[in-house]
């Protein structure tokens, strides 16, 4: 049997982290080197896990891929340790500036590096769906309504400026956007295309945030296996799309 393969958890106290914990402790060909959170471990997130502040980074045991879904501040120094260690990385964190994308570009000579806005494979089949609706409705106005839960931080969400890529791949103009922010929503992404006595609506609701956690372990085991690069999501798991 192959060792399983050593994860870095980044942004291992928030929401996403403790899904990505809880799945990855489920498997046999995943093990958690290293949680590591902004504030120091009160308490063990997961038992037999050993804990780091974001401040003992650098002290980290040995892994082989890390995955971040932390936060804008936290992306730097996590990309440079892998960097430095000749690790791979998978980044689910949102909100990053034009510096961060291209230091992501810069890093990808040495490492194997994927960041996607949205890790679920509905997503991924949606993304196609707008681009194509978008080539046949040039005319058509465009407006995509995003709704999360109120902790989010950045508006319009990753995956809605995702969408609107693939709507300007589409037809050449970015929709208008609008954010919504209430209770507990996971996620729901509405790109809604209207002409005069007519509507189409794509529509992509996420319930459980482990669809996003399960999409972004499995990138990991699909990126352990790629020489350095930048790599798309879609190419790297879902090749039929
Ligand atoms: N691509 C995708 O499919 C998805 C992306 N996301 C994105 O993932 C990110 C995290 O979301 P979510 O889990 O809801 O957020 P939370 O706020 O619940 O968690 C954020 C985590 O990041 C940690 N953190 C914050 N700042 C730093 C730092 N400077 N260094 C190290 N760690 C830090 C926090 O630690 P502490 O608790 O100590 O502050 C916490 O563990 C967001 O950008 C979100 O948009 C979310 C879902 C799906
Ligand atoms: O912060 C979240 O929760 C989510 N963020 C991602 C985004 O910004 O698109 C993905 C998902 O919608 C959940």
């Amino acid at each position: 049997m192959t060792s399983p393969l050593r994860l870095l958890i980044h942004g291992a106290s928030g929401r996403m982290g403790q899904a990505l914990l809880r799945l990855a402790a489920e498997r046999d060909d995943l093990s958690v080197a290293a949680a590591v959170a902004r504030k120091s471990p009160a308490q063990r997130v997961v038992e037999g896990v050993p804990q780091f502040a974001a401040s003992e980074l650098n002290g980290v045991p040995e892994f082989d891929v890390a995955i971040d879904f932390s936060l804008p501040e936290g992306f730097d120094p996590v990309l440079a340790l892998c960097v430095q260690r000749g690790c791979a990385l998978v980044s689910g964190t949102t909100g990053l500036s034009s510096a961060q994308n291209q230091a992501i570009d810069a890093a990808s000579a040495g490492i194997a590096v994927v960041w996607a806005a949205n890790y679920s494979l509905g997503v991924a089949v949606l993304t196609e769906l707008v681009r194509r609706a978008a080539a046949a409705l040039p005319a058509w106005d465009c407006d995509l309504i995003e709704a999360h839960h109120t902790r989010k931080l950045d508006a319009p969400s990753g995956t809605a400026l995702h969408l609107g890529q693939a709507v300007a791949i589409g037809r050449g103009s970015e929709p208008h956007y609008a954010s919504l922010r209430a209770g507990d929503i996971v996620g729901e992404h509405l790109v809604q295309f209207a002409s005069a006595g007519e509507r189409l609506e794509l529509i992509h609701r996420a319930t459980n945030r482990d669809i996003f956690a399960r999409g972004a372990l499995e990138a990991a085991l699909k990126l352990a296996r790629q020489a350095p690069g930048r790599y798309r999501l879609a190419e790297l798991m879902f090749p039929n799309l």
